[in-house]
């Protein structure tokens, strides 16, 4: 089907343009069309070839070639440490940085490290949902013709390559529209369903989970169930014990995420998954920046639930998964109802484009896990090494159980606001995309012990699959530019630099 679909997508789009000839639809049908190596056909993009049919490799290596041609840098000099280049000379818009930026052509923009909040679509994701927003628009639960047919063969190979990439049977797979909405169904689900049966009120989750975990428990608190907020040690991660002594009979439910969106840390799933099983509660975990990013096994993790995200894998925005354990069976009511799709979980009509982009981002992170791991791994050592050389700069959170993509940095004597200012050609967050349009300090870094200071001073950056190396440079070197501009104005700094312990310092109050 997969060669039929793009033929059956072209002739409704040749339909289309002829009666809308100034529309979107006869640009797309005046594109020229790639067959790749498996005879499927790709859409090229107006300047450059989809990546769909291009080594990565080879992608990178024509990026970076013609920066070099319009930087007239040599290439030892864009590869070499940052300390030799003028960053801002690097972001003129001669020299190329800033497109560098994105893969897609919507002109110049900051570079983005902020792959914790959205990441960008990869171009062989959006080649393979075009087909479904056009010629292949057919309902997947019409079980009377082929246009259902055609589609729900398309939304089952989704799931199957989702349920691959997290070692599910694709029958556990339930499509939901992100995150937010997987942890808010396993978490009141669970809880309803319990409470219906009058054996258990009691839920477990952890003070840095992310904020639709932490808002589905304060509801489930109005409903009368009981909640344990766990602490996280300095490092970010729970205490083991503490969740073994935290567990009683009424438990329904422990909620702990895989990997953290503000500082990366990996908390011990498979430890957490084995002390559930054997007290027989279930073990649900957010993991929606973890899948596709690092290994994850269901089964081997003792895993009873788990979501994730479409948009944080380059996929599309809008759709994400539940998995639901099949055997043994994990009992929940559904938050919405009606024609019982989705095993009955999830009830309303499936978004076949959607559910064919999140299959198609599972099926290319689980192919290139090991490349982008390698790749996010050497720019993030790169990127910390650099950051940490500079004095009363942290890393927040564990160092070894961490997923290099995050990197979360404390940068005392700077306000962060400040410096993000200052840093404003890189798209970055001080932590998460939902909560930093407050000024509080971070609720996840205040949990690990951090003074209000030093939880404002702290900068988020997020590395991804299309993020270069010469992005990296060119962060480090305005990154240390500006900390040091900031810090030099900084009295607070002077001081320090004299050797007095501003802990010693009696501030007069007025
Ligand atoms: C850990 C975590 N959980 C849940 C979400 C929400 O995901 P979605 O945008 O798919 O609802 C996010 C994204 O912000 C996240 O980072
Ligand atoms: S020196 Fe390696 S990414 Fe900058």
């Amino acid at each position: 089907m997969s060669n039929i679909a793009p033929t059956v997508a072209r002739q409704a789009l040749r339909i289309a343009s002829r009666r809308y000839p100034s529309s979107a639809f006869s640009r797309l049908a005046s594109r020229p069309v790639l067959n790749d190596v498996n005879g499927r056909q790709h859409y090229v993009s107006e300047t450059k070839p989809s990546n769909a049919t291009v080594n990565l490799d080879s992608a990178i290596k024509a990026d970076q070639k013609s920066f070099l041609n319009q930087t007239g840098l040599r290439p030892e000099d864009a590869t070499m440490p940052a300390t030799g280049i003028d960053a801002d000379a690097m972001m003129s818009p001669t020299a190329g940085i800033l497109k560098q930026a994105t893969i897609m052509d919507q002109g110049t923009r900051p570079i983005y490290l902020d792959m914790q909040a959205t990441t960008p679509m990869d171009p062989r994701v959006v080649d393979a949902m075009l087909p479904y927003m056009t010629g292949l628009y057919g309902n997947p639960h019409s079980r009377t013709h082929a246009y259902g047919w055609e589609v729900e063969q398309a939304v089952e190979q989704a799931r199957e390559n989702l349920a691959n990439l997290i070692g599910a049977d694709p029958k556990e797979i339930i499509f939901t529209s992100g995150a937010t909405e997987s942890n808010n169904m396993s978490i009141k689900g669970v809880a309803r369903f319990f409470r219906r049966s009058g054996k258990k009120n009691h839920i477990i989750t952890c003070q840095t989970e992310h904020k639709c975990v932490l808002d589905s428990c304060r509801h489930l608190q109005d409903e009368g169930y009981q909640v344990t907020y766990l602490p996280v040690q300095e490092d970010g991660l729970i205490n083991m014990e503490e969740l073994e002594a935290a567990i009683r009979p009424e438990t329904a439910i422990v909620s702990i995420m895989t990997v953290n969106n503000e500082i990366g840390v990996v908390q011990p799933v498979e430890e957490i998954g084995k002390l559930c099983r054997s007290k027989k509660i279930y073990f649900h975990t957010d993991a929606a920046q973890a899948v596709g990013k690092i290994p994850i096994d269901v089964n081997k993790m003792n895993v009873d639930l788990m979501s994730i995200s479409g948009h944080k894998i380059y996929g599309p925005k809008g759709i994400g998964a539940c998995y639901v354990r099949r055997r043994p069976r994990v009992r929940l009511d559904p938050i919405i109802s009606g024609g019982g799709q989705e095993r009955g979980l999830r009830s309303g009509t499936l978004a076949p484009f959607l559910a064919v982009g999140i299959g198609e981002a599972a099926r290319i992170c689980q192919e290139e896990m090991k490349y982008d791991s390698q790749r996010i791994t050497k720019l993030s050592n790169c990127l910390l090494e650099g950051l940490l050389s500079m004095e009363h700069t942290t890393l927040n959170g564990s160092r070894d159980k961490h997923y290099p993509g995050c990197v979360n940095v404390s940068f005392a004597y700077v306000e962060g606001e400040s410096l993000l200012m200052g840093l404003n050609k890189i798209a970055l967050s001080s932590g998460s995309a939902c909560t930093s349009a407050s000024l509080e300090p971070s609720y996840v870094l205040r949990a690990l012990g951090s003074s209000d200071e030093s939880a404002h001073s702290s900068i988020r950056f997020g590395i991804g699959r299309f993020t270069t190396e010469a992005e990296i440079d060119y962060v480090l070197n305005v990154v240390k530019d500006r900390v040091e501009r900031l810090r030099e104005a900084s009295p607070l700094w002077e001081m320090v630099q004299e050797g007095i312990d501003l802990k010693t310092i009696e501030w007069s109050q007025h």
